[in-house]
């Protein structure tokens, strides 16, 4: 199994590039695995208190659960990734069944972060956007699929999000094999990175 790790801050057109990647395949060939998935339950606070929490800090992360679902994945055993409320801030009660293929995406700001994780990655991937523009796609998409108003999500990017990009995400560059600019719209990227993984797999 092939492990592609892609990081890159909020916004910045991750799930985009994934999902173009993906694309090239058969169904059958590619499983993808979401950072977002893997928040810690917060369950036991309040709403207001859950939404004041740091989603951009690595301690956010069930990275534990995250690398043992890579590490099954890897070994053959399907896994219940799951599955997380943007709106409600918690995980919920139902699980989603992913199944060993022939390679695996892994996908999510912090990604690059936890180096148990990043160990686990043949090709790590970093997907980069100037903060401009990336704010402009989040504050539309907060208020569209999250259910938040534009003060909420300037609070929340001034207190948390800004701030963790740059101490935590944004010098996990360093790491990347691949940078890639213009996310989704980088289709040379993209192509690039198709045919590496298409030459890898043949090879294997
Ligand atoms: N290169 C691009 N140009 C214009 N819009 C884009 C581009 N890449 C992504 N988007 C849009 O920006 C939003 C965030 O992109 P997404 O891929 O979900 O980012 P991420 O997963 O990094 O948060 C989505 O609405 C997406 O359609
Ligand atoms: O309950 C939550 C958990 C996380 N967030 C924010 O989401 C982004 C990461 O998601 P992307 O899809 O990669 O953009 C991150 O900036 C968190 O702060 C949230 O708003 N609510």
């Amino acid at each position: 199994m092939l492990v592609i790790g892609v990081a890159g801050g909020t916004g910045s057109g991750k799930t985009t590039v994934v999902r173009k990647i993906a694309e090239q395949f058969q169904e059958d060939e590619v499983a993808i695995l979401s950072q977002d998935s893997y928040y810690f339950d917060n369950s036991h606070l309040s709403l207001e208190e859950r939404r004041k929490k740091n989603f951009d800090h690595p301690d956010s992360v069930e990275f534990g659960l995250m690398i043992d679902h890579v590490k099954k994945l890897q070994k053959g055993i399907p896994v219940n990734e799951p599955v997380y409320s943007f709106i409600s801030c918690t995980r919920m009660e139902e699980s989603r069944q992913v199944t060993p293929k022939e390679v695996l995406i892994v996908e999510g700001i912090l990604c690059l972060t936890n180096k148990a994780l990043r160990n686990l990655m043949d090709i790590k991937v970093f997907v980069d956007c100037d903060s401009d523009i990336r704010l402009s796609r989040v504050i539309r998409r907060d208020m569209n699929e999250r259910s938040r108003n534009v003060d909420q999500v300037l609070d929340r990017y001034e207190k948390t999000v800004r701030p963790s990009h740059l101490q935590f995400i944004e010098p996990t560059k360093r790491f990347a094999d691949i940078i890639i600019p213009q996310g989704g719209m980088n289709q040379v990227a993209i192509n690039i990175l198709t045919n590496h993984i298409n030459h890898t797999l043949k090879n294997n």
